[in-house]
């Protein structure tokens, strides 16, 4: 990125058997996992879900009931320079709003012994260089995003773990953070960033960790997660729909008409559908494996978490 290379890239973040809780709150419920450098790893589940309090606590900014959050391999606290080893974007409303983006990154940069012409190279980075002298609290909340990102980049960590980063950014915004992202992780560093929207990270994760509940729901690759969700689903457009069904009937596998010339086939290969299909001398005009969105996927997995926060909601409401 600069010549201020990230010192300590390949630096993971390691959580394992995390609990916390706040009074009758279970946040965070045995919760480990790996954040691997050199990819980026999306953080995803519905409101509440415990995203915010997990990164609060590798961040050290929160006590942890149980368990272990580790940053290449110590616990935050332990760290030594930890601007330089982990570089965070909480809250982006919590700046000074008297003060110059310039001034708040040259304070930050002195109290950590970061070189102050690094906070002219992150203002640039994070497109904030023609209104650094600006006073914050007329930042729109793009603007602050922005600034809270230069900031978390300021001591070139080899981490990074961004709270909703995309929140608040326009087009322009979103693109140039998914570039920043992607740039982050090719340049080795281990890159954590959470959302309650799955869309928000389907073009900018590598990997993705699914929370519920405080519980993890799934550790996966992206691709590994459309796959999984897709499961032995055939779509067969016919002609012939009926005898599609009668050909297919004795294998177990469950037929539905989609619409009126398709038929979707579950829990049988495209290769034996096919191979029944031409046996039983049933004609088709195209047949296809359905491929379930990344949204798809993830409604599948939360469904519980989110049934239950409502439910949760529907009982106050009565009260
Ligand atoms: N300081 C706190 N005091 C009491 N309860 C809290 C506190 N912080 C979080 N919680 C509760 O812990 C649970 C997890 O919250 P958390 O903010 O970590 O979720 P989240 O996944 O980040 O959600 P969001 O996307 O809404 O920020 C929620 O039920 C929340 O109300």
């Amino acid at each position: 990125m600069t010549e201020f290379s990230p010192r300590g890239a390949g630096v993971a973040i390691e959580v394992r058997g995390l609990r916390k809780r706040y009074r009758s709150t279970v946040a965070v419920d045995d919760l480990s996992f790996t954040v691997e450098p050199g990819m980026v790893t999306g953080f995803v589940g519905p409101n509440g879900a415990g995203k915010s309090t997990t990164m609060r606590i590798i961040l050290g900014l929160d006590a942890a009931d149980g368990g272990t959050a580790l940053v290449g391999g110590r616990p935050y606290r332990a760290l030594a320079r930890p601007l330089r080893t982990v570089g965070a974007l909480l809250d982006a409303s919590a700046v000074h709003p008297g003060r110059s983006a310039r001034n708040h990154l040259l304070w930050l940069a002195q109290s950590n012994a970061v070189p102050s012409r690094r906070v002219d190279e992150v203002l640039d980075l994070a497109g904030l260089a023609a209104v650094g002298k600006r006073t914050v609290g007329g930042f729109s909340l793009g603007m602050r995003q922005r600034l809270g990102i230069a900031a978390a980049l300021l001591g070139d960590p080899a981490v990074v773990i961004f709270d909703e980063p995309i929140n608040g950014l326009d087009i322009d915004g979103i693109q140039w953070i998914r570039g920043l992202l992607r740039s982050l992780a090719d340049e080795g560093r281990a890159v954590l960033i959470s959302s309650h929207l799955m869309g928000e990270l389907e073009d900018s994760a590598d990997h993705l960790l699914v929370i519920g509940r405080g519980r993890l729901l799934a550790d996966t690759s992206v691709r590994d997660l459309v796959a999984r969700a897709s499961g032995d689903r055939v779509a067969v457009r016919t002609g012939m729909r009926t005898e599609a069904m009668t050909a297919l009937a004795d294998t177990g596998a469950l037929t539905t008409i989609a619409d009126g010339e398709t038929v979707t086939v579950a829990g049988l290969p495209i290769e034996r559908v096919v191979a029944l299909l031409t046996h039983h001398g049933v004609t088709f005009s195209g047949v296809s494996a359905h491929r379930a969105s990344l949204e798809e996927a993830y409604m599948e997995l939360t469904r519980d978490a989110i049934e239950f926060g409502a439910v949760e909601r529907d009982e106050r409401a009565a009260r």
